[in-house]
């Protein structure tokens, strides 16, 4: 099953369309965006084989994305710890932490030992607004993703990687390619240079809305939040 690709400008284009026309709550699209995650997550790193899940979340709703799947994933039986340096001021991700504080869920400042001491890795560090060369503290975190052999899922985005025209070739060090990505409403155009499994979440899109973005409406089967797909269109 081929979908077609969503700009970043579109993307964000449909997400304020979501939350202003289209009467959602930011709460609402990062909660099932987050939970399409955590089932990505159960599907590659089944609970018996490792719990250790790390999920390193940046500074906006891609980072928000990765607190909600790892509340999810705490309560599926996993033992998330998560990273997450530059903390928003915002009020929805001040709740979204406690949620997890009150799960006693660990929260890490050293991501290259964390990397250590885990089974899975999940990035929600950069999503569709990413733009320009990594800033700090981020460029290490990048760096250790290049580097390790444990697997890692991409929220929306292999983070680093230009949205429309896919990894950085330039820099210091090896390009950051994740094992598995997760691309919410639908891929962003960076999904032509992604070699892996790819699943598509975000199960809240209308029939109107794909419509007037020309995108496909994923297949989801049953109660499932993720379907996985092989291949994209231009
Ligand atoms: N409609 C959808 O599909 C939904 C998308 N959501 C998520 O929201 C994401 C987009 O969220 P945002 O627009 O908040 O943006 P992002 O989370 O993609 O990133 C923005 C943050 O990264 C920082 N940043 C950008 N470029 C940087 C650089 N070069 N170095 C360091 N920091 C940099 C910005 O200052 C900002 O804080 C999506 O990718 C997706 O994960 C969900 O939360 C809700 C529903
Ligand atoms: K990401």
């Amino acid at each position: 099953m081929a979908l077609k690709t969503l700009s970043a400008k579109n993307a964000a284009a449909l997400d304020q369309e979501l939350m202003s026309t289209g009467a959602f709550s930011i709460d609402q699209l990062m909660e099932l965006a987050g939970l399409s995650v955590s089932q990505a997550v159960f599907q590659l790193q089944p609970l018996n084989r490792g719990k250790r899940i790390l999920v390193a979340c940046g500074p906006g709703n891609n980072g928000g994305d990765g607190l909600v799947a790892a509340r999810h994933l705490f309560h599926y039986g996993y033992q998330p710890t998560v990273y997450y340096p530059k903390q928003s001021k915002n009020e929805l991700y001040h709740r979204l932490t406690k949620q997890l504080k009150d799960l006693k869920v660990p929260f890490t400042d050293n991501f290259q030992e964390a990397v250590q001491q885990t089974d899975h890795i999940v990035d929600a560090i950069f999503g569709f607004s990413f733009s320009g060369s990594v800033r700090e503290p981020f460029p290490s975190v990048i760096a250790a993703l290049a580097d390790t052999k444990k697997p890692v899922l991409s929220v929306d985005a292999p983070s680093s990687w230009n949205i429309e025209s896919g990894p950085p070739d330039s820099g210091p060090g090896k390009s950051f390619h994740p094992d598995a990505l997760i691309s919410l409403t639908a891929p962003k155009p960076l999904v032509k240079w992604f070699k892996g499994r790819h699943f598509i979440g975000g199960r809240f899109l209308s029939p109107e809305m794909a419509e007037k973005y020309d995108l496909d409406l994923p297949k989801y089967e049953g109660i499932d939040q993720i379907v996985e797909v092989e291949a994209v269109n231009e």
